[in-house]
């Protein structure tokens, strides 16, 4: 039988060591991020607070893997993002990781339900399922008299929320959101935050929010703010 004293703690779904990104335009360099180290846990979900330009896309871009040129580590569920080849990094990418951006990127000729089916035949669920669960999502969603409307037919906090559906639904172990709801009303922003807190603890996943909204932030397990380029 096991020992539960030498047992080792779950493992870090992200570990960021000493992360550096800088950017030249014009002759002039910007060290954006400066040595970020942090790690997000299973089932955490952590706001990542910062002023308009500190780095906060910039960070979630790195955790993303959705783009090169970054100095020190990502750890993604135990795999290193520099030691993996293009190919390693989106299957990463697929498998464990789901993405909710400002201005939501939905699919204009696909209507809703499709637009949450789609990543799931990518991941390679069957139709029928991927169907099943894009109508439980969008009905958990309030949207379960819409799934037939395209983003064009819906309000913005209407297709923030297929959005979220979108990225939740391949269980993602991780979901990266970059403020989920900086389009959208005070009232509709809360809500569709509510909504996405839920869901996301519901199916266990973590969550990094970058936000630069304190209160929203204040309804996450933890807060992180980047200052000067580094985690304060
Ligand atoms: N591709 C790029 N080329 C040059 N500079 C860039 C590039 N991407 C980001 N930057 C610069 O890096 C800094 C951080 O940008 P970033 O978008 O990460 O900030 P942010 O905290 O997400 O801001 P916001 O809250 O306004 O979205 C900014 O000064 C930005 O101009």
């Amino acid at each position: 039988m096991s020992d539960p004293v030498t047992q080792l703690p779950s493992a870090p779904v992200v570990v960021l060591s000493n992360l550096t990104r800088s950017f030249t335009q014009g002759g002039v360099t910007i060290d954006v991020l400066r040595g970020v180290d942090m790690e997000v846990m299973p089932g955490e979900i952590v706001a990542l607070l910062g002023p308009s330009g500190s780095g906060k896309s910039t960070m979630l871009q790195a955790v993303g893997l959705l783009e090169g040129g970054f100095g020190g580590e990502i750890t993604i569920c135990g795999r290193s993002a520099e030691k993996s080849n293009g190919d390693a990094r989106t299957a990463l990418r697929r498998d464990h990781l789901g993405f909710v951006y400002q201005f939501h990127h939905l699919l204009p000729d696909f209507d809703a339900r499709e637009n949450v089916v789609l990543p799931q035949l990518v991941a390679g669920v069957p139709r029928p399922q991927a169907r099943e669960r894009a109508e439980e999502l969008l009905t958990a969603l309030g949207l379960g008299q819409r799934m037939d409307h395209r983003p064009s037919q819906l309000s913005g906090g209407e297709q923030q929320r297929v959005a979220v559906a979108r990225a939740l639904a391949n269980k993602p172990q991780l979901v990266l959101a970059d403020e989920p709801t900086g389009n959208l009303d005070e009232a509709t922003s809360d809500r569709v935050l509510e909504e996405f807190l839920r869901l996301v603890r519901g199916q266990g996943s973590s969550a990094l929010v970058a936000t630069h909204n304190e209160r929203l932030a204040a309804k996450m397990d933890r807060v992180v703010r980047l200052h000067d380029g580094k985690l304060a």
